[in-house]
């Protein structure tokens, strides 16, 4: 994911690469490969100046997060921002690890920054200015649409935007299987698939019609697309759907309660 940010980032144009710095545990050709890859700097934890940063942007995995944020806490400053990419983790977790009145704000992007399409949200934490927050959203905007949203919504927004890209490659799999068992080429059946999901999304962005008059638009009276609605229905498509978002939002709830605020002694 971190990957995916600074792609979309340094594609903007709106980040000078030299900006941003990139670290990680152990990996170090990774550091090298991102860093020449981007022309970004990339350091070891241990060489990074921590006077220097203004905002961390924490992109590891979610059960690693009280590690880092013990590991950064004796070297924070009280104007830096912690952005935290982490499914599932609240900002009440991190300010509880963090020192008293700590920024942080937790954001949701998705791997479509690597193009800059994503649809990022943007929950502040507490002691998080309002210039900070417009700061972050303003990052978040060079790779994608973002959306400021309150931090109880962030379930929901992970179960439709945050794991949302995963649901439309699944069904591009299965349109790009029908079209090969059918008789097209691979290539060919993933393009006209593609094409189709993109001209769909834009139609939605761009016209004034809901996505109920777009697909009735296309569903001629016993035609083609009635048909291959029947058997969506018949197949439960829409309620799978369905299921995928309440499921992935189901478990965005899981995972914060495990990781319930400890209380720690502030600096
Ligand atoms: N993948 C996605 O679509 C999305 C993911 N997210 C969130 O992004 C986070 C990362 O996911 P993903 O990119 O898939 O994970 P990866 O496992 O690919 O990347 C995790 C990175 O974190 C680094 N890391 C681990 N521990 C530390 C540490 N102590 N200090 C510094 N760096 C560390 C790892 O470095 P090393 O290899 O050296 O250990 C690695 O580069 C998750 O929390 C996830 O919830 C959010 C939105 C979308
Ligand atoms: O699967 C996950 O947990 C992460 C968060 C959203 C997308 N990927």
């Amino acid at each position: 994911m971190a990957e995916a940010m600074i792609s979309g980032m340094v594609q903007s144009n709106q980040v000078t690469p030299s900006q941003i710095i990139v670290s990680n545990r152990s990996n170090t050709n990774r550091l090298n490969e991102l860093k020449y890859k981007y022309g970004i700097q990339a350091k070891k934890r241990e060489d990074l100046d921590f006077a220097t940063i203004d905002l961390f942007i924490l992109a590891m995995k979610p059960k690693d997060i009280d590690s880092v944020l013990e590991s950064i806490r004796p070297h924070l400053y009280p104007h830096q921002t912690i952005i935290s990419v982490l499914a599932g983790i609240t900002t009440s977790h991190m300010e509880s690890h963090l020192p008293d009145k700590q920024q942080v704000i937790r954001v949701m992007p998705n791997t479509s920054s690597m193009i800059g399409e994503s649809a990022t949200a943007i929950a502040p934490g507490t002691h998080a200015p309002k210039d900070r927050v417009y700061l972050t959203k303003a990052l978040m905007e060079s790779f994608g649409e973002a959306y400021i949203i309150d931090e109880d919504q962030m379930d929901i927004f992970t179960g439709i935007a945050g794991s949302g890209p995963a649901y439309f490659y699944n069904l591009m799999e299965h349109i790009e299987q029908a079209g090969i068992e059918a008789g097209l080429e691979g290539e060919l059946a993933r393009s006209i698939g593609a094409q189709t999901i993109l001209g769909a999304a834009k139609m939605i962005q761009e016209r004034s019609e809901s996505p109920t008059e777009l697909r009735e638009n296309v569903t001629s009276p016993n035609g083609t697309t009635a048909a291959g609605l029947e058997e969506l229905d018949h197949h439960g498509g829409g309620e799978a759907i369905a299921a995928a978002v309440k499921g992935a939002t189901s478990r965005s709830k899981e995972m914060s309660k495990q990781m319930k605020p400890t209380l720690v002694a502030t600096k």
